[in-house]
């Protein structure tokens, strides 16, 4: 299980670099990623969100939690629509708030064994991939909310982020 970084955390602004080459080391990482969202109940996870900085996204939007998709240097190469939906993140943890985002989004990317294939993707997924390349570009969905928002959820992070002991 690898440990999420959570916002204001500056490392979770990380710009990923692309995988030159989907080795034993990215499949163990891709393993550990979809560990590491199945134990926080996520439906995503980005490799920025555990300091790892690849351009790999994991997530599995199955009922039963048995289908988990990996994307590694994933591009969309095409987007249209617009569609608003409640969004929360696991480096935001109890916060959710409207996010919009394209409807429908087609998605090119390499899978766990290197290999290059395309998805079509709407609705939950659709979101969820698009938040996930998000983290890639250090980007966190409380970007898209008012300054105000953002600083009230940074600065309640922070209390609880103190009392832990958290440094910074
Ligand atoms: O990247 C993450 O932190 C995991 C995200 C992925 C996600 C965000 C917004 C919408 C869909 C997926 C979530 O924390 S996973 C928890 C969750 C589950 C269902 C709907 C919203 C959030
Ligand atoms: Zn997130």
């Amino acid at each position: 299980i690898l440990t999420i970084l959570e916002f204001p955390d500056k490392r979770l602004r990380t710009v990923a670099s692309e995988v030159e080459q989907v080795d034993a080391g990215i499949k163990k990482l891709v393993d550990d990623m979809i560990e590491t969202m199945y134990s926080a109940k996520g439906v995503g996870l980005a490799a920025t969100q555990v300091n790892v900085h690849k351009r790999v996204i994991v997530m599995d939007v199955s009922e039963n939690k048995d289908d988990p998709i990996c994307l590694i240097n994933p591009q969309i190469v095409e987007r249209d629509g617009v569609e608003e939906s409640e969004e929360g993140c696991l480096s935001v943890p109890g916060f959710f708030e409207k996010v919009s985002r394209a409807e429908h989004i087609k998605v090119k990317a390499l899978d766990r064994n290197g290999d290059s294939f395309e998805l079509e993707a709407r609705d939950l997924l659709a979101v969820c991939i698009q938040h996930e390349m998000d983290h890639l570009e250090g980007k966190l969905f409380v970007d898209y909310l008012s300054p105000f928002k953002r600083n009230r959820i940074k600065a309640k992070l922070d209390k609880i982020h103190r009392a832990q002991g958290h440094q910074g």
